[in-house]
């Protein structure tokens, strides 16, 4: 397989993958471990994990997946220590500021769920500017989960749909699953065919948990500062491997 991966152009690798997923969701994980290990700061990890950012970025592209959604923060992220927090929210300006024209290259449209709101001015910023910048993208749907708990997007999905009914707009009898899949942050986009999460953890953390009732999901081990091109491609292989069932037999 590394001779292989080795050898072959991305576009020559798709001939392999006979079934891309349409929508990969990740977990970005182990970042701060991967910086204890070598006796770094944590925020190095952070680094690091933003350069396999824009790599498997490149490389989804290439491969003609037409959704990549990556947890970048959580609502529990906000519990860590203030500095780490203020370097995190540092980080999609530092992204844009060098990789604007390979998205814009790419044809990479940026989007983003999750309570933007609440986030710093000069991170809310960055996003919107990038956001606005690739709009007429019509490539890659770039989707960074940030400030996001989706037991939070469950509820405020309950809560407009309660609103809804009690102003009559529709009846309890007209709900169904499509109501909700409407009412929350990922509306527009397909549920996640396949989530990646590194470094070993086997949780889901409060992500997608409405939208990948389906989902193949890929615990890797590598630490997402480590996940390189060839560990993307072989999860891509294990997964068209894998026979969806979507609850049938
Ligand atoms: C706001 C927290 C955060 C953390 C983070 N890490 C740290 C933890 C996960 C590993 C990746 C590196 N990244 N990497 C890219 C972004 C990013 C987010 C939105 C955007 F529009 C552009 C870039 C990012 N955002």
């Amino acid at each position: 397989m590394f001779k292989f991966f080795k050898k072959n152009k991305p576009e020559e690798i798709k001939t392999e993958l006979k079934k891309t997923p349409t929508h990969v969701a990740i977990i970005m994980d182990g970042n701060g471990r991967w910086a204890k290990k070598r006796n770094m700061p944590r925020i190095k990890g952070h680094y690091e994990g933003m350069q396999t950012v824009k790599k498997i970025t490149k490389f989804a592209s290439k491969l003609g997946i037409k959704y990549l959604t990556l947890y970048a923060f959580s609502t529990e992220n906000w519990a860590r220590p203030k500095e780490e927090v203020s370097y995190l929210m540092d980080l999609p300006e530092k992204m844009f500021s060098s990789f604007m024209p390979e998205l814009m290259e790419s044809n990479v449209k940026v989007e983003v769920i999750g309570v933007i709101e609440k986030l710093p001015e000069n991170t809310r910023k960055a996003v919107s500017d990038a956001i606005e910048q690739t709009k007429n993208n019509t490539g890659l749907k770039l989707i960074f989960a940030l400030n996001y708990g989706s037991k939070d997007e469950i509820i405020s999905a309950v809560k407009t749909i309660a609103s809804d009914v009690k102003s009559d707009k529709y009846s309890i009898e007209d709900i169904t699953e499509e109501t909700l899949s409407r009412n929350l942050f990922t509306a527009n986009t397909p549920d996640p065919d396949l989530l990646i999460r590194t470094s070993g953890e086997q949780r889901i953390s409060n992500f997608l948990l409405w939208q990948i009732a389906y989902s193949e999901f890929i615990f890797t081990k590598v630490a997402w500062p480590d996940f390189t091109e060839e560990e993307f491609y072989n999860s891509l292989l294990e997964y068209q491997n894998r026979d969806r069932r979507y609850g049938g037999l």
